[in-house]
């Protein structure tokens, strides 16, 4: 979208702290992203097809026993720990959100995991970890609020070691907006704090730019975007009174998430890189 003011990533916290409690009520799994369906006919409810989403990251991401990966934008801990269980990998997280580090943890320390998982505050613009210091790095739906996305890609590619790979999914724009579907886009870029535009075109220069080399670059849109608009709406008028009460006057709250359902132009971007070894 053009002249959508690039987030602030205080302002990003503070969105995540605000609906940290609407988080959790939305998914046990906590898993704070779009989900993915198989099929057309697949009716799987959106916690499940997002768990799905979350394994399919799991598998790209390729970390084994003891092995350490940065999960960037970590929201409230379900794919962290979720990976931490499935493949034995150890996890540090990062959040702008205050609230989310405190619930991740808490999640982890719950799993029996406090060990080998932990959330952290941090910025993905600058991260606080030594060059070469994760086997592996992923971004699961964070890159959407990134202010400057070849930035978070350099230090994504500084901190993980040479032959270690990089997964992200993101949003992008598949065709230019048309006219008639714009004012709904640009509330939703607006209200929910989203990045610059990025294009399928833009991601190899982007990860040539932090040194990463291309593994696949996959639109899943088919299986990701209209379903989840449908779903979230759905899930939206049945929530509980106390969260309507708490959130019913925030106007990120109030966009409705069943108006993007129709707006294909506007797609998802799984993507796999790696460190070259040298
Ligand atoms: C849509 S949520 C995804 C959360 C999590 N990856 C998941 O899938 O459950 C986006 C996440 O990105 C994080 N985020 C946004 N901007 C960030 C930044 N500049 N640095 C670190 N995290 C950021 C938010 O705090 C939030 O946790």
């Amino acid at each position: 979208m053009q002249g959508i003011k690039a987030p602030d990533p205080t302002e990003v916290g503070g969105f995540y702290d605000r609906f940290a409690q609407f988080s959790v009520m939305a998914d046990p799994a906590a898993n704070l992203h779009f989900g993915y369906w198989d099929s057309p006919d697949d009716d799987s409810s959106l916690a499940e097809a997002a768990a799905r989403l979350t394994e399919i990251m799991i598998d790209k991401a390729r970390v084994g026993t003891d092995r350490h990966l940065l999960d960037v934008g970590c929201g409230i801990g379900g794919p962290g720990v979720r990976l931490a269980q499935a493949a034995g990998a150890r996890v540090t997280g990062v959040t702008v959100s205050q609230e989310q580090v405190r619930l991740g943890n808490q999640r982890a320390a719950e799993a029996g995991l406090a060990d080998r998982v932990r959330f952290e505050l941090a910025d993905a613009m600058d991260l606080p970890y030594e060059a070469d210091s994760f086997d592996a790095a992923w971004a699961l739906e964070s890159m959407i609020h990134m202010p400057d996305r070849a930035r978070v890609l350099g230090e994504m590619g500084r901190v993980v070691r040479p032959g270690g790979r990089v997964v992200l999914t993101d949003i992008f724009e598949r065709a230019p907006i048309p006219e008639h579907k714009r004012a709904v886009v640009e509330a939703y870029y607006r209200e929910t704090l989203l990045g610059p535009a990025v294009t399928v075109d833009d991601y190899p220069g982007l990860l040539r730019g932090a040194g990463l080399m291309v593994d696949e670059i996959i639109d899943i849109s088919e299986n990701v975007m209209a379903k989840t608009m449908r779903e979230a709406s759905r899930q939206k008028a049945t929530v509980p009174a106390e969260i309507e009460e708490m959130h019913g006057d925030d106007p990120a709250y109030q966009l409705d998430p069943g108006d993007l359902a129709e707006v294909w132009e506007l797609g998802y971007l799984l993507v796999v890189a790696h460190r070259p070894v040298r």
